[in-house]
């Protein structure tokens, strides 16, 4: 590069002698200090050789300087001319002239000298200072070289600082020898040569320190094999780098250091994953039995929600605190009847985990001389006034001190009661519909969920009490006339709400759906009706059949008592 910009400045300084074409006309001071030899060239250039009316520039400079000297040059010439004479040939009358030329041409070459004296002066002190920068250059780059070992890229601008700083220096020398070019060059050109001789020593000196390996200005080019950059490393030929061109230890400590640093962060990112595979097991499992949870909390929440005997007169008692005949409303009680339907379809799907075992309804099966009846016959009976017990006759005395319960109900309404048809008609058609035949031993059990299932039916069915409660107080100018003329039919009608008794009958089958599924983990659910614990349609069945009929014929019987 250095030899290719001397080079270059070279030409610079020489072009009218070294380009091909036609150069501009060489100015007087160009001229004059010309040798014999380049004036013959000159000459050529211009197209004069050879011929009587060119002469050589130094004689038409001679020729100028002496008619300046007499003061009419052009004048002189042209007269010449007219004459005949040669225009160029030094005249000869003219006497003293050659004795005067040589003083002028002396002070004119003195005053001439002294300026490029002066530019080769200045050139010599950019030419230090060059050399002054490529030494710090090198300077520079041995101390980084023991230094700095880590950072690359601050390495990298270090290391080729010398080089840039090399580079500008240069071209600082270029471009003041481009503005020189504008001076006169032929004045210049002895200094010019010290000039080159000097940068030709200090080029060798450079040249000399590049070879020996000690000015290394752009490692990354001159050692290909050493890395480029972080994570990305060239096969290496470590020997011929380290030998022949770097020599500088840091680049092979840093590759190493990288290359261990990959090692680490490899081995961690394979234990980060495998610790990421076993948390997402983990979290996978953990799903699932949320999920199994949930279900199951559901399920348990449905089945809960059904208030006991005691806690729903709480709320009907606090209901009928608030208001004291006005507490209960139809959405009311319609919302109680639906929380029952739940209680009856889980009682029925519990009853119906047992065949029909017909000897717990025997009564000389379970004989006992104290008493009479079947296992099922010794159901307990209950002081709740929302039930009603299946063997009024024979209620025993409360053994603990009876609750007080608020009047909603007409008294005259504790005579209804349809438990007498409702077991019968639960034993001889519910029944049969939802049990599977045949006999398992299991009587104290079966005659259990039979008793839960008879007090849901029975508290479902008895709930019409208040459900006529609610329509006669809401519409009493209505059902009065009815009940004075024992008009049943009419009173049916009244209270008889077709909507609502497809909906409840669509509603328990759903129920029945749902309840009655095999609950699983994951999307699966019950396809087919047969996978059901009770079948949907015999429970909507069994509530339009039977428990919605006996609802209303209860209410039917408590409006005929309300104005006792
Ligand atoms: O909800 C009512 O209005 C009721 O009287 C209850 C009930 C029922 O047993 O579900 C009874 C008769 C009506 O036709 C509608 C529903």
């Amino acid at each position: 590069m250095q030899m290719r910009l001397v080079l270059k400045f070279k030409s610079q300084l020489f072009s009218p002698f070294s380009k091909s074409k036609p150069s501009p006309p060489p100015r007087i001071a160009d001229v004059l200090l010309l040798h014999d030899n380049e004036e013959d060239r000159l000459l050529q250039t211009y197209g004069c050789t050879g011929s009587p009316n060119c002469s050589k520039p130094r004689r038409i400079a001679d020729r100028l300087f002496f008619c300046f000297n007499r003061g009419k040059p052009t004048n002189k010439i042209h007269d010449d001319r007219k004459k005949g004479h040669n225009a160029v040939a030094p005249p000869d009358h003219v006497t003293g002239g050659p004795d005067l030329l040589p003083g002028c041409c002396l002070l004119h070459l003195i005053a001439e000298s002294k300026n490029e004296l002066q530019k080769m002066a200045e050139l010599r002190i950019q030419m230090e200072s060059v050399l002054q920068t490529t030494k710090e250059g090198l300077l520079n780059k041995d101390l980084l070289g023991s230094k700095n070992i880590q950072s690359k890229e601050g390495d990298g601008v270090e290391k080729s600082s010398g080089f840039n700083s090399n580079l500008i220096s240069n071209k600082l020398l270029f471009d003041q020898s481009s503005k020189a070019e504008d001076a006169p060059k032929d004045d210049c050109l002895e200094g010019m040569d010290r000039l080159e001789a000097e940068l030709e020593v200090e080029l060798e000196r450079l040249q000399l320190l590049l070879d020996s390996g000690k000015f290394s200005s752009n490692p990354p080019e001159d050692c290909k094999s050493c890395s480029l950059s972080h994570g990305e490393v060239i096969n290496v030929e470590e020997e011929n780098c380290q030998e022949s061109h770097c020599g500088v230890p840091p680049y092979e400590l840093e590759r190493k250091l990288h290359e261990l640093l990959e090692t680490r962060q490899e081995q961690e990112i394979r234990e980060l994953e495998t610790a990421l595979e076993s948390a997402k097991q983990e979290l996978r499992e953990k799903e699932r039995e949320i999920s199994w949870w949930k279900d199951t909390a559901h399920l348990m929440l449905e089945h809960v929600r059904q208030p006991s005997p005691l806690n729903f007169c709480e709320v009907e008692m606090a209901k009928a605190k608030a208001k004291v005949t006005g507490g209960l409303t139809l959405e009311s009680v319609r919302d109680s009847l639906i929380r029952q339907e739940d209680t009856i379809v889980f009682s029925l799907i519990e009853r119906a985990r047992f065949p029909a075992n017909a000897l717990a309804y025997d009564p000389s099966y379970f004989s006992d001389p104290g008493s009479c009846g079947s296992l099922v016959d010794f159901a307990g009976r209950y002081e709740n006034p929302e039930e009603s017990p299946f063997f009024p006759d024979n209620l025993p005395p409360s053994q603990v001190p009876p609750h007080k319960f608020p009047r909603l109900l007409h008294p005259a309404g504790r005579s209804v009661n349809l438990n007498k048809i409702i077991w019968d008609v639960y034993f001889n058609k519910l029944l049969p519909l939802f049990v599977a035949p045949g006999d398992d031993g299991n009587y104290a059990s079966t005659a259990a969920h039979d008793l839960e299932c008879l007090q849901a039916l029975s508290r479902r069915i008895h709930y019409g009490k208040l459900v006529a409660e609610v329509k006669f107080r809401g519409e009493r100018k209505d059902y009065e006339p009815a009940i004075r003329a024992r008009d049943k039919k009419t009173l049916m009608d009244l209270l008889t709400d077709q909507k609502v008794e497809e909906a409840v009958k669509r509603r328990v089958a759903k129920k029945a759906m749902t309840f009655g599924q095999e609950v699983k983990l994951g999307n699966d659910t019950v396809g087919s009706k047969g996978k059901y614990k009770v079948d949907p349609d015999i429970v909507s069945r069994l509530y339009g059949e039977w428990v919605i009929p006996l609802t209303k014929d209860v209410e039917v019987e408590y409006l005929l008592r309300r104005l006792d």
